[in-house]
């Protein structure tokens, strides 16, 4: 049984696979799904769109870049506005690519960033484990995301908290881990990692974290959206009993 939903999933064969012109492409793909109800994702290909929110300087770009091309850059630039770049990952059986946003992080760009937020699969939330306020500024993010993506839950959405720059040394980190992981925990339990662009740590986690988070809370709906159709048939079914009934 073929079942259309409207999610954020999109499935696609890799040979169509190509990269979109703009965010108007990625928003219009991002509409309809075709959910192969009960059958396993194997031999598709599914996009995901990443994005990376987090202050100025936390290392939003490295993060992508050792990603990416496994490449760091001891002087990258601010970002103005977003970039992206594609990067195909498999899972167990599944496949995906990953197309990350990096957003620039730095108050003056926001009015460039905030409109590409809009069809996100997956939030990734950093902050650098040597700069206090950029973890302070965690809360703002999540907010200006939920507020600016337009999505309905922000409690059912695929947030990871990205702590970067663990290779400095002990003496120079302002936010502990537990302080840390108390936040996630206050947010919803939100799902934790500590990564260091620089030494390439836990970088490859973080991507299958965030896949692995979206996976589980997109079965989840999958598992909402069928109770309720079947619900729904259930009363349809029952609905022309009582009219028969009337009939004859
Ligand atoms: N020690 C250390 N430095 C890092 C790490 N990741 C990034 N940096 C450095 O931090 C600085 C900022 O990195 P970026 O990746 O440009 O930061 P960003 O978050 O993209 O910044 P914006 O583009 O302004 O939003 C650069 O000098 C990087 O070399 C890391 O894991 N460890």
């Amino acid at each position: 049984m073929v079942r259309f939903v409207t999610s954020s999933r999109r499935r696609i064969h890799s040979s169509t696979l190509a990269l979109p012109s703009s965010e108007f492409a990625l928003t219009h793909c991002s509409s309809i799904s075709v959910s192969m109800a009960g059958k396993s994702p194997h031999n598709k290909n599914c996009l995901l769109k990443v994005i990376i929110l987090g202050d100025g300087g936390v290392g939003k770009s490295c993060l992508m870049n050792r990603f990416v091309n496994n490449h760091f850059d001891d002087h990258s630039f601010h970002t103005i506005g977003v970039e992206f770049l594609n990067k195909e990952m498999r899972i167990k059986n599944d496949t995906y690519t990953l197309q990350i946003w990096d957003t620039a992080g730095q108050e003056r760009f926001k009015s460039l960033r905030t409109p590409f937020y809009r069809g996100s699969d997956i939030c990734m939330l950093t902050f650098a484990v040597d700069d206090e306020s950029s973890f302070q500024s965690l809360t703002m993010w999540k907010n200006e995301f939920i507020y600016y993506s337009d999505i309905k839950d922000g409690s059912a959405f695929p947030f990871v908290v990205v702590a970067n720059k663990v290779d400095i040394p002990v003496d120079k980190r302002k936010v502990t881990e537990e302080e840390a992981r108390n936040w996630c925990k206050e947010c919803g339990d939100l799902p934790y990692i500590e990564t260091s662009a620089k030494d390439a740590i836990n970088v490859d986690l973080a991507f299958d974290m965030a896949v692995d988070v979206w996976s589980r809370l997109e079965a989840e709906m999958d598992r909402q959206n069928l109770a309720h159709d079947t619900i729904k048939i259930r009363q349809g079914q029952n609905l022309r009993k009582d009219t028969c009934c009337g009939l004859f």
